[in-house]
Order: structure tokens, then sequence, then C-alpha cells
């Protein structure tokens, strides 16, 4: 195959690869499974992703970029070279320029890290890009117009906050507060007032069968499996709605909060572009229930889910790769 360029979402729970043409060929969860003893990676996305919760003692199921942070760098550097290779990028005729989006706080040393990485599987040019302003361009917004654009991108370690114009970001705020973290407190939560242990995967799957982060705006109701904390047996509960809305309703606070703070920092000329064309709001998180309601509410402003809100940032990078030149490259932190 010839050299194409490939965009990057290295993302905490799920790492996308667009290569020009073609569109997203790979879309598979940020997880590894390693044996302690031998420290040998046995599998990678989804084959490891099933083994989360699964494994016997000598095997671990690691999310090495847990909290949108890059927990454990040289297996984020395996995952990142097992996905390159699994699209052969080695074999291609000519080398690919390859755009990277990765979590917004890493180091310079983390950078240069993963530029290394993605050069030794083949790449020729590599950049790195900010996750929201891809994922304001995968949202279909033309940021390089003098307007005020606001995107609001809630990963899965992540929610990135961003008002963008001609091209670059203006106000922005990153909170490690996203998917995870509600997973975490319906996990807690269930704990606390069940005194029942459940998964993280579970908990995930409350989450998108019966959350919601709006007052009354869902009520259903799901069984769920887990372990007795006093008799150690597995036990049956039935959970609904408005409860898991409470447990996660501290952590969705934290995200409008953010969100406010970027409007309070946001020029008024740029504020004006935004209440005629709303906030768009991208990743995994877009499909929290109610979540587009919330911030309308909260905030004033109107408030749309991007199409497609998990490959924003996928489709992003191949966008921007095709505008490189467009883009001033001395904001490409190379
Ligand atoms: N239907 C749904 N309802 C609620 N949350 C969902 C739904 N579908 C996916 N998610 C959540 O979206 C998150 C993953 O989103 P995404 O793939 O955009 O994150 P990421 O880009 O890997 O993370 P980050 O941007 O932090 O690096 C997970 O926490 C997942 O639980």
């Amino acid at each position: 195959m010839f050299g194409r360029d490939i965009g990057i979402d290295l993302g905490t729970a799920n790492v996308l690869i667009h290569v020009k043409g073609r569109g997203i060929v790979l879309n598979e969860p940020s997880v590894v499974a390693i044996d302690t003893q031998t420290k040998r990676v046995l599998a990678v996305g989804e084959e490891a992703f099933r083994m989360v919760g699964r494994t016997p003692g000598n095997i671990v199921a690691i999310r090495p970029l847990k909290d949108g942070v890059i927990a454990d760098f040289d297996t984020t550097e395996s995952m990142l070279k097992h996905f390159l290779a699994k699209i052969k990028v080695k074999g291609w005729f000519t080398k690919p320029r390859i755009l990277i989006c990765c979590p917004t706080n890493i180091t310079s040393v983390e950078q240069k890290a993963i530029r290394e990485a993605a050069e030794k599987s083949g790449g020729k040019n590599i950049y790195l890009e900010e996750e929201p302003k891809v994922a304001a361009v995968g949202a279909g917004m033309d940021i390089w117009q003098p307007s005020g654009n606001m995107v609001v991108d809630i990963g899965g370690g992540t929610t990135d906050v961003a008002v963008l114009s001609m091209g670059d970001i203006v106000t922005a705020e990153s909170i490690k507060i996203a998917g995870d973290r509600f997973d975490s407190d319906i996990l807690n939560y269930i704990k606390k007032q069940y005194k029942l242990l459940i998964g993280e995967r579970t908990a995930e799957n409350i989450k998108k069968e019966v959350g919601t982060v709006f007052p009354g705006a869902r009520d259903e109701k799901i069984e769920i499996r887990g372990r007795d904390m006093v008799s150690g047996l597995p036990r049956t509960i039935e959970v609904g709605s408005e409860e898991i809305r409470i447990a996660m309703e501290e952590a969705v606070m934290h995200i409008v909060q953010a969100a406010r703070n970027v409007l309070e920092k946001t020029p008024p000329e740029l504020s004006a572009d935004i209440i005629d064309r709303g906030i768009i709001i991208t990743g995994g998180g877009a499909y929290l229930h109610g979540i587009d309601q919330l911030l309308a509410e909260e905030l004033k402003v109107p408030v749309l889910i991007a199409e497609d809100p998990m490959h924003c940032v996928a489709n992003g990078t191949g966008i921007l790769l095709e505008n490189l030149d467009r883009v001033n490259r001395n904001r490409i932190r190379v």
C-alpha cells in the first residue's frame, strides 16, 4: 500500500486510527494484558479488554493511560507499536505522516517518547496535537474563521473544554473527571448503599443502560450482579435511573463548572458567537443521558451533540492532516 497520512486518537478508554482515504481502520480499547512474572505482553486492545477484572493472579489487564495521563509509559508504547503493526505501517510503500492526539497534560519527555515509538513503527513526520482542537474540527466546526466555537470533549479520563477561534485555542480547561470517574462513583455508590461489590465493567454498563444526569429525564431499571460484602456470595439487585443520577451528580457538576469557567474567561465577541452556534459535545461522554439538557440549562447556551461523538477526534486528525499547511506549524507541538 502507498504511504498515507495516519491520525491516531490515543485515548484513555479507546484508541482509534484514521487512515487517509480509508477512514477509521482501527477502534480498540486502550487495554494491555501483561504476565506479571515474565513482563510479557499477552494481549492488546479488544482481547485484553475482555480480560479486565477476570484475570488470574499472574496476569494483569492494564489501562496504561488511566486518568487522562500516561500512567504506564512502557505499556503505552507497546500498545501504540502493536496497533501500528496491526495496520502494517512498516510494509507501506512510503512512510506516512502521523498525527497523534494524546492527553493534554503529558510531559515533554513523554511527547518525545511517543514520537519515537511512532517513528520506530514506520512513521515519517510525527505531529502531536491538542485534543479539544482536533475534536472541534472532527465535529465539523470551521475553527479557522475569526469567530468563537466551543467544544466540550468528555472522554474516559479527561474532560476538555475549549473555545477556539482562528485555528487556535482561546480559552480552555482540562479536568480529570470524565467517564471513568462516573463509573467509579457508581461502583462506590452500590458498595455503600447495597453492600455489594461490582466490577468496573458492570458500573460502566449501569451508566450506559439506565444512567442519566438530568433530573427526571429517565426512569429505567437494571438488574445487576456482584459479590455481597457481608456473606461473600453472589447477589442480584435492581437499581434505577434516579439513584444513578445522584451517584454521578457531584462529578458531573465539576464538568458544568469547567464549562462555566471557560465561558467566563471568553472575550465577549466570541461569547456572542457561541450563543448563536451553541456548544458542541464530543467524546463518549456525549452519550451520557441528559448531558446536553443539563449543560444547556446550567449555562443558558444552546448545546448540541456532535454526530458520531466518539469518532470526532479520529476524524479530526484526518481533516487536520489534510489542512496541515493551513495550520500554523509552529503551533503544532512536534
Ligand atoms: N452510552 C454511553 N453513555 C455514557 N457514557 C458512555 C456511553 N458510551 C461510551 N461512554 C463513555 O465514554 C468514555 C469513552 O469515551 P472516549 O472513547 O471518547 O474516551 P477517550 O478518548 O478514550 O478518553 P480521553 O479523551 O479521556 O483520552 C467511557 O468512559 C465510556 O464509558
